[in-house]
């Protein structure tokens, strides 16, 4: 039962300084500290829940993205948390299409983060005054309460509302058996903890034997600044790994496209399953030209964790662009646009494989790989979903991995809510964790 009125919507800047580890670091991004706009947004309601949402970000630029939320708040506090469900659709288009907002989007960059962020936090209080985990509370709805919640504007040259209810209805059968499936054994995943780009080869390989060690048999590699090191540490990892484990590399948009043909072709020996972001997550016809050359040697290419909305995963699923998707909880506006997403590469025929890491975003994206599984794809097949070993101690409901598998989360809600110490510690600049950095010179504002 949705009930209560939007009484207040905060939002915070939360950083971590991974930076100082080399933790993320790739071949664009070398020093991200990990951060989120983090927003909460309480009711009127007697229950006292509250939605707890966040996008991700790097470090920089967390102010801004807080800013835009702020702008965005007037267009969410006072409204009727069960208004806002039954129509989620047009809930969505408000907050994406206001006269004088959308110019700085439209649906993409730092208003998209932001409304990620508020979206993320009424999908959280929704799921929690329901008293079930996101990924259930999307299972249980029916296909038109689900079909409901998209805004097929833009899409539906790739995607009619009609044949999204009609991939929804077949992902009822046999949902339960799926279902049970994910309760015992997990959704499968990989893991990217071991070979952060500024990481020492020292470190990867102690990374990447304790991964072992814990069951891991999917890894994925930081590439593109240097074709020397990344020979080397390719050897290392598949010498590590052997043969019948999965290895994917990540180039985080280093190259131009002949570039990345040519850099991957010197990389092939190592056997990669993928190629992720080789060039500018918004050349599409580029990603396109660049499957068509790996193809041959078996390697495809995964995109998706900055590509900034449905119109363009249309258009890299319509150019045979990638043959991994990358869907984003954070990147994405929330829950609505990434089910728009999940069911157009349903009919594409191509397997999602979740972007995660970042701070909180495994957290999130569990949900919707696993509702995936259920109700969508009904498939495991090329399908897994990333893991990154940092942050998840920040959470009051972390995620769970057993034998390198994602474990359907149990608590009402999205995984969203960070623990209060956390986010008093590293608020940014407040917290004192940031005033002993700064203090130490180690940090600045
Ligand atoms: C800056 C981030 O850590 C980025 O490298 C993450 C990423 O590309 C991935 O996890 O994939
Ligand atoms: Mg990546």
């Amino acid at each position: 039962m949705v009930k209560g009125k939007i009484t207040g919507l905060s939002v915070k800047d939360v950083r971590f300084p991974t930076s100082l580890g080399h933790h993320g670091s790739d071949a664009m991004h070398t020093d991200p500290d990990y951060s989120a706009a983090y927003v909460v947004i309480e009711t009127d309601a007697e229950d006292a829940l509250k939605g707890y949402g966040l996008t991700f970000t790097l470090g920089k630029g967390t102010e801004i993205v807080v800013c835009a939320v702020k702008a965005l708040s007037h267009l969410v506090v006072g409204r009727n948390l069960e208004d806002i469900v039954t129509n989620f659709r047009d809930f969505y288009r408000q907050l994406t299409s206001d006269g004088q907002l959308r110019w700085i989007g439209p649906e993409k960059g730092v208003v998209q983060l932001a409304t990620s962020a508020v979206l993320n936090a009424v999908w959280d209080l929704w799921a929690k005054q329901e008293g079930k985990p996101l990924w259930k509370l999307l299972v249980d709805m029916t296909p038109e309460q689900l079909v409901c919640c998209i805004d097929f504007r833009y899409i539906t040259d790739a995607l009619t509302e009609a044949q999204a209810l009609e991939i929804l209805r077949n992902g009822k059968q046999r949902q339960e058996t799926r279902e049970e499936h994910m309760l015992k054994n997990g959704y499968p995943a990989y893991t990217t903890s071991c070979a952060w780009l500024g990481y020492s080869d020292k470190q990867l390989q102690k990374l990447c034997a304790e991964a072992l060690k814990e069951g891991w048999t999917r890894f994925k590699v930081k590439v593109g600044a240097d074709l020397q090191d990344d020979i080397r540490r390719c050897k290392l990892i598949r010498d590590m790994i052997g043969p019948d484990n999965k290895l994917m590399l990540d180039a985080n948009q280093r190259w131009d496209v002949n570039e990345a043909i040519s850099w991957v072709k010197e990389l092939a020996l190592f056997k990669p399953l993928w190629i992720e972001e080789p060039t500018s997550p918004d050349d599409i016809l580029g990603h396109g030209t660049i499957s068509k050359a790996l193809a041959p040697l078996g390697i495809g290419v995964a995109t998706g964790e900055q590509c900034h909305n449905r119109v363009m995963f249309k258009q890299f699923l319509q150019a045979h662009a990638l043959q991994y998707l990358q869907i984003d909880s954070c990147r994405l506006g929330s829950v609505n646009e990434n089910l728009s997403v999940l069911l157009m590469a349903r009919k594409f025929n191509i397997p999602v494989c979740p972007h995660a890491g970042g701070v909180g975003l495994c957290e999130l994206v569990q949900h919707l790989i696993i509702f995936d599984y259920i109700s969508v794809s009904g498939s495991l097949e090329n399908r897994m979903c990333e893991y990154v070993d940092h942050l998840h101690e920040h959470f009051k409901h972390p995620v769970t991995i057993r034998n390198a598998a994602y474990m359907p989360p149990t608590d009402p809600g999205y995984s969203t809510e960070m623990k209060e110490e956390s986010v008093l510690l590293y608020q940014f600049p407040s917290g004192a964790i940031w005033q002993q950095l700064i203090h130490e010179k180690k940090a600045e504002i």
